[in-house]
């Protein structure tokens, strides 16, 4: 992204924004409520065009490209695409559409090996068990890792993960946790970007960071060196305490 912005009537969602995010990196956007994260991944998705720079996505330049070819070699986890997923379709085939694009049960039959690669996904992610249920019964924790399995269906060159720990209790969100650090750590794993609120949920492998304030970017670059008690503080506009533990990190309001 070069000199980006996106604006809305007189309001700037995004401005200014100049981020590169290559091949091997493992990106955390922090920031919070209203930040511009979702506005962020909307554009690295090319569901939105900006309103003032350049994006560029997988080496294509959006507005001179057709985003119908570019989107399967993007995975994308959203609660706006959870929520568009049909409540009677099946986890696995909330996994096997992905690589026919499209949302809802293909009429065709599905290839035995694209079956059989969403089940691995599902193994993956530890949902390999509730293949056959539909959807629309599942916890919202479950929900995300099927979302996530789906993201990763189609080998993805770029993964974008939406805030995929929101909703998840403790050990849900660890599990996840660690479920992305493998992902992470993984050389073969895509490029990936991750939204969050929270500096617990940043998966160990993670190696870069983008802190967003008001739709600017407040800090950005290597994990460990843009992670500090004074950009955390300036992100989030208040004292905050920054502990790490191993390669987790922990925030609390000081005082
Ligand atoms: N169409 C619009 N018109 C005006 N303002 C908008 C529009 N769409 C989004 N916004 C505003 O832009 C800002 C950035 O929104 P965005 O969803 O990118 O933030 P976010 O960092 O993902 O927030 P959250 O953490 O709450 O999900 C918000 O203040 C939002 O209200």
């Amino acid at each position: 992204m070069d000199g980006v912005g996106v604006r809305r009537g007189k309001t700037a969602l995004v401005a200014d924004v100049n981020w590169s995010v290559e091949l091997d990196e493992r990106w955390v956007v922090l920031g919070p409520n209203g930040a511009g994260k979702t506005t962020l991944m909307k554009l690295a998705s090319t569901e939105m065009h900006p309103s003032d720079g350049v994006v560029e996505v997988l080496g294509e330049r959006l507005g001179k490209t057709n985003v119908f070819e570019l989107r399967p070699r993007i995975g994308l986890s959203s609660a706006a695409l959870t929520n568009r997923i049909p409540a009677d379709e099946a986890v696995r085939d909330v996994v096997v559409s992905a690589g026919y694009a499209v949302l809802g049960r293909w009429s065709e039959e599905y290839e035995e090996m694209d079956t059989e690669r969403a089940e691995e996904l599902l193994d993956l992610l530890g949902v390999a068990h509730l293949a056959e249920r539909p959807f629309g019964t599942l916890s919202e924790g479950e929900r995300k890792r099927t979302t996530i399995a789906r993201a990763l269906m189609t080998d993805p060159e770029l993964l974008l993960l939406d805030e995929p720990a929101a909703g998840l209790d403790l050990g849900g969100r660890e599990d996840l946790v660690a479920r992305l650090s493998a992902l992470a750590l993984d050389p073969d794993a895509p490029a990936s970007v991750l939204v969050t609120h929270h500096v617990e949920e940043i998966p160990p492998g993670f190696t870069h960071a983008l802190l967003l304030r008001g739709g600017t970017v407040v800090a950005q670059g290597l994990l460990d060196d843009v992670l500090t008690e004074g950009n955390l503080s300036a992100t989030f506009g208040q004292d905050l305490e920054l502990q790490r533990s191993g390669d987790r990190f922990f925030a609390r309001r000081r005082g």
